[in-house]
């Protein structure tokens, strides 16, 4: 009985091996073939786009500003020569002492001031990427004045930086003062470039720029009238995008600079003593009447027969200090449909703005960066800075620098009065304004936008992206490879002749 039970099994195993295809020799070859080829399909597809190793390029700015020269430097996929990848600032330094422009007697220190932070950019990038790496050395207001005042010192403070840029093993491109234009347009390229507008054709930010000597404001305006002031245009075709950029650099208008015309106007009173509102109570310096007046944006006002110094004395006012700042500003003439201040055409405000610069110093250490806060509440908190004694403020912050902490209360009155009397932000567009430092690890500034735009790294038209990311084009080939195999085994399955169907031999 057993060993018929166990024929019999052996003849239902045999019967199911003959019915089923799976069991024959030619269908375990195939599937076996099959999956060899499915895997080594998708291991073909996954190394030729697995990203490799990033490589990257190098690129170097030198903003040479009114108050300090800052070093910056830039980095970008290398494979991506395209214009596809993604510009990052690697590393920035500041340069110890003044700006370039405080050389003019002694233009040679202006190159020697360099060397340190150029040290640090020779060990920051690669080796074997140094006479690849462009450098570049913008100058802003500092020099623009200089040049005004005395266009040969100008000339000698670039010619001894050039030669001091030159000695380090980077691919120099030059040297030059930017105009007041061009400030405004590339701060305005990297902020909207840092926060992927321009590659995505969003809405843009508009940018304002404090300096210490000029201040730029930027942004596309809608139903923009560019012939009204051709000179505050700038056109721009970005990513297969135009722009129509409204553009004005106030030269004399940055916090260093504002700050003597505010004094050189108190001094009319008086020329002994000035008793400012804009300073702290209890502060009190004996100041040169020649430092003060020692720039062209305020040289012409110097009062006949002054005193060698004159007292610098602290109220602590606020309310006073703004009718002081206000009088800086021309608000009487305007040629056109509409101005800003000092005569300018400015085109209604439009859209979100970034303020970065002094703009952002002066507002952060105030605590005051929030811009949801009613004006009305900023102006008071202020008000209360300012009219907190000066002793007191030294104590709260011994880690500041005293020149700096001296002027917040003046700084502070200034940013309020040039964005609402002079740009005409109101209480409610000023929520529209945010105060940035950095934008994705960058920082905010004309360096960026400089540098894209002479290695021509946004181009015109948007460039052609591959149609699917790699783990999509990955995952694509991976289901077809498996359908197709699968609709095969389907086939053989069905239209194979079957073993079954085999004429039996009895
Ligand atoms: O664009 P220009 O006008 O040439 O000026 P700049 O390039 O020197 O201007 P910066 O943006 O470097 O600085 C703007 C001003 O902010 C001042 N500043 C820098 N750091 C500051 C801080 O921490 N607190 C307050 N003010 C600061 C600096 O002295 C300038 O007066």
């Amino acid at each position: 009985m057993s060993a018929q039970r166990a024929a019999g099994s052996l003849t239902d195993c045999r019967e199911m091996k003959e019915k089923n295809p799976w069991h024959t020799p030619v269908t375990i070859s195939i599937t076996v073939i099959g999956v060899i080829a499915i895997v080594a399909l998708v291991t073909v597809a996954v190394l030729q786009n697995k990203p490799v190793p990033q490589k990257y390029k190098y690129g170097i700015v030198l903003d040479a500003g009114s108050s300090h020269t800052a070093l910056y430097i830039y980095k970008w996929p290398a494979e991506k020569d395209n214009n596809t990848g993604r510009v990052e600032q690697e590393h920035s330094c500041k340069v110890k002492g003044k700006g370039i422009s405080s050389y003019a007697e002694t233009p040679w220190q202006a190159g020697e001031s360099l060397t340190e932070c150029m040290e640090d950019a020779v060990k920051q990038v690669p080796t074997k990427r140094h006479f690849e790496t462009p450098l570049y050395l913008g100058a802003t207001a500092g020099m623009r004045l200089l040049h005004m005042e005395n266009s040969v010192a100008s000339d000698k403070v670039f010619q001894a930086v050039e030669k001091s840029l030159q000695k380090f093993p980077f691919s120099y491109q030059g040297a030059r003062m930017l105009s007041g234009q061009e400030e405004g347009a590339f701060g305005w390229v990297t902020v909207n470039y840092l926060d992927d507008r321009l590659k995505q054709g969003l809405e843009t930010t508009g940018a304002l720029d404090l300096g210490g000597a000029s201040t730029q404001i930027s942004f596309v305006p809608k139903n923009y009238i560019i012939s009204e002031s051709p000179s505050n245009s700038v056109t721009f075709r970005l990513y297969g995008n135009d722009y129509n950029l409204y553009t004005h650099s106030f030269l004399c208008y940055g916090k260093d600079q504002v700050l003597r015309l505010a004094l050189a106007h108190q001094t009319k009173s008086g020329p002994g003593e000035i008793a400012d509102p804009c300073f702290h109570p209890g502060y009190s310096e004996s100041k040169n009447y020649s430092v003060l007046y020692d720039s062209p944006c305020v040289s012409d006002r110097k009062p006949q027969g002054a005193p060698v110094t004159f007292h610098h004395k602290g109220e602590g006012n606020f309310q006073q200090c703004q009718e002081v700042v206000k009088n800086v500003f021309n608000f009487t003439s305007c040629k056109y449909s509409r101005c800003s201040f000092n005569g300018v055409f400015q085109p209604p405000l439009h859209g979100q703005f970034g303020a970065f610069s002094a703009y952002y110093y002066v507002m952060d250490f105030l605590n005051l960066t929030d811009t949801s806060v009613p004006l009305t509440t900023v102006k008071d908190k202020l008000a209360k800075h300012c009219a907190t004694p000066w002793n007191q403020i030294i104590q709260q912050h011994p880690e500041i620098h005293v020149k700096y902490l001296a002027e917040y209360c003046f700084s502070g009155a200034y940013i309020l009065t040039l964005l609402t009397e002079g740009y005409n932000f109101t209480s409610e567009s000023y929520s529209s304004i945010k105060f940035i430092k950095k934008i994705k690890g960058s920082d905010a500034g004309w360096t960026l936008g400089y540098m894209l735009n002479l290695t021509n790294m946004i181009p015109a038209e948007a460039p052609d992206s591959p149609p699917l990311p790699h783990a999509g084009y990955v995952s694509i080939v991976t289901v077809i490879a498996l359908l197709i195999f699968t609709l095969f085994i389907i086939f053989l399955c069905r239209f194979r002749p079957s073993s079954s169907k085999q004429p039996q031999i009895v």
